[in-house]
């Protein structure tokens, strides 16, 4: 047993923070800082039911733990928890037997890509925001019948980008309840992408509209180089309005969110 103890006291060597993934209270009453010179102890969890001293927001669970440890230390870095170089251990369920894995991570700023502030400063639910940057991820990947598409999402605040907004043709969504996420939905997202103009998606996620032509001020809107109205259009509208829009190239491939009528993201979804 000798060489696994030595192997675990390697992985915790000389690191710089510890991350408690949804700690349950007394595991994380191990941790409670007692002076010491230990490693920075953060909690990374949905809520802060531990009341822990140093907490950051896990936007969703995510089962799948890569994810979430991305999402964890993007947080932590965002809130200047941990910066470049720095070496993290997390500590996290795999399986349902509580903090049952033990993984360290050099914190590299290739992994901060703006997606956690998209996830958690979005007006729309973040499982709202996945879901279209998920579907969005997908087309990029696969493209329509194995061709390049774009498509423009609009997501939240949508009684205003509805507002600062026309129909190109007839709305299939009109008098229907169908939401991001569902599959079937997900599928129909990716049929309509064909067409001209933008998907506009509630705060809670219900597909309000395709086909929309966004006539917001696109005046002071600044976007990458190469690109032209969609990605102009989808910028501007999250200036004059609190919407996220996520938005597939059909030129270069390329997953990009705006807000406030900034990009805050860029993805290339065959990286993803
Ligand atoms: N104001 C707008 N509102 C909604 N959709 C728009 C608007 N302007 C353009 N689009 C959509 O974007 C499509 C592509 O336009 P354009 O090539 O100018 O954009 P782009 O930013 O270069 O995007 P891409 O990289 O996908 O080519 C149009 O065919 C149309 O469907
Ligand atoms: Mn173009």
């Amino acid at each position: 047993m000798a060489s696994l103890t030595d192997h675990l006291s390697d992985l915790v060597e000389d690191a710089d923070a510890a991350l408690l993934f949804s700690p349950t209270s007394s595991f994380h009453e191990r941790f409670v800082d007692d002076g010491g010179d230990d490693p920075d102890v953060v909690v990374v969890a949905p809520d802060n039911d531990v009341d822990a001293e140093v907490f950051v927001e896990l936007p969703l669970p995510f089962d799948n733990v890569k994810d979430r440890i991305r999402f964890g230390i993007e947080g932590a870095m965002d809130a200047d928890l941990v910066t470049e170089g720095d070496e993290v251990v997390c500590i996290a369920s795999v399986f349902d037997g509580g903090s049952d894995a033990v993984i360290r991570v050099t914190v590299n700023e290739t992994v901060h890509t703006g997606i956690y502030d998209l996830f958690v400063n979005s007006r729309a639910e973040p499982s709202v925001i996945r879901d279209v940057f998920e579907v969005a991820i997908e087309l990029g990947q696969k493209g329509q019948k194995g061709k390049p598409v774009g498509a423009l999402f609009v997501v939240g605040d949508a009684g205003k980008v509805m507002n600062k907004s026309r129909p190109l043709s007839y709305n299939p969504f009109e008098k229907s309840h169908v939401h991001v996420g569902d599959p079937i939905v997900n599928v129909m997202l990716k049929e309509f992408s064909r067409l001209d103009g933008a998907f506009v998606v509630s705060d809670s996620g219900k597909i309000v509209s395709a086909y929309r032509y966004l006539e917001p001020g696109a005046e002071g809107v600044d976007i990458p180089k190469g690109l032209g109205a969609r990605h102009m259009a989808g910028g501007a509208i999250t200036r004059d309005t609190n919407a996220t829009a996520i938005v597939l190239s059909e030129s270069d491939g390329l997953v990009r969110a705006f807000k406030a009528g900034e990009l805050v993201l860029e993805i290339d979804p065959e990286e993803y």
